[in-house]
């Protein structure tokens, strides 16, 4: 019998960044051999960093590093790494004077693909995975701001990637085309993303990690960060001064957080409700 083994796709223990005296990343761990992993966590939590560092595009002050089973502060690995992972940045570099298309191939060059056919065929089958069969040829500056994610998504998606490292994919898409990412994504083997919107972790994600302050406060799928709001969760047609928070729903009642009183309502959690909870255990919230 031949035996088959998985190589861990990310592989992070006890890693720090540093900037001046900010400590962005505060000794994060994680272990995830594939699947959609999702990064929630409030502005400058730290996620961006992580994600940069997936994607070798900075280097730990501290901890230990594996992507794809390689350590990227070997030269020769990060190499490898790079040719075998897709990554979208927060705020993509797109030259405005070059067409999808010529972008896209640009990237393929970079990524030493040298076969002329090979590139061509690559780059219209991303572009029109991401629905941009029809403004391929028309200069970046004239897209919208949706188009334009879709065309660093296309760039990252290039050459079908083991590793795909997102930082808010979904950013400027609208609806149907936040859709189709999910279908994208869920064809990949092993995606991580950091987003701000929690239904795209319900919908895509199988596991979930929530960043403060640069540290990981949860880790678990989608359901258990709803489940830590079991039983804390009602509703009302009041505000109600005994919950840790209230808002008003669009249906017009207030939905309460916090330990319910005698009585009362109690609701299923979502999600939100698990990630609010966790975020109001935060100091300084
Ligand atoms: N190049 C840098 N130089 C100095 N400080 C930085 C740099 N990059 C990030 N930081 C700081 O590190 C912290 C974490 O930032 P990061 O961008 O990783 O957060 P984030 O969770 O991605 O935030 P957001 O949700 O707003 O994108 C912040 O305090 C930020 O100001």
């Amino acid at each position: 019998m031949i035996a088959t083994t998985t190589t861990t796709a990310l592989h992070v223990e006890g890693v720090v960044k540093t900037f001046g005296r900010t400590r962005a990343v505060d000794g994060v761990s994680l272990t995830e051999a594939q699947g959609v992993i999702g990064l929630l966590g409030p502005n400058g939590a730290g996620k961006t960093t992580l994600l940069r560092m997936l994607a070798t595009v900075l280097a730990p002050d501290a901890g230990d590093l594996r992507v794809l089973g390689l350590d990227p502060a070997r030269a020769d690995e990060r190499v490898e790494i790079r040719r075998r992972l897709g990554y979208l940045p927060q705020n993509p570099g797109l030259y405005p004077g070059f067409t999808p298309f010529d972008l896209v191939d640009y990237v393929a060059i970079l990524k030493e693909h040298t076969d002329p056919t090979w590139r061509r065929d690559e780059t219209r089958r991303v572009l029109e995975a991401v629905g941009l069969e029809d403004v391929m040829h028309r200069k970046i500056r004239t897209l919208s701001g949706g188009m334009k994610q879709r065309v660093a998504l296309a760039a990252a998606m290039l050459g079908s990637p083991e590793l795909l490292v997102l930082d808010e994919p979904a950013t400027g898409l609208d609806p149907e085309q936040r859709l189709q990412l999910r279908s994208l994504l869920s064809a990949s083997r092993t995606v991580v993303m950091s987003t701000h919107n929690i239904s795209e972790v319900a919908a895509l994600c199988q596991r979930v990690y929530v960043v403060f302050h640069g540290a990981v406060h949860f880790s678990g799928s989608p359901a258990d960060l709803a489940g830590l709001a079991a039983e804390r969760v009602w509703e009302d047609d009041q505000q109600d001064p005994r919950a840790i928070r209230s808002w008003l729903t669009a249906t017009g009642t207030f939905r309460h957080l916090g330990d319910p009183p005698a009585g009362a309502a109690v609701v299923d959690p979502t999600l939100d409700d698990g990630y609010l909870l966790l975020a109001r255990r935060q100091p300084g919230r």
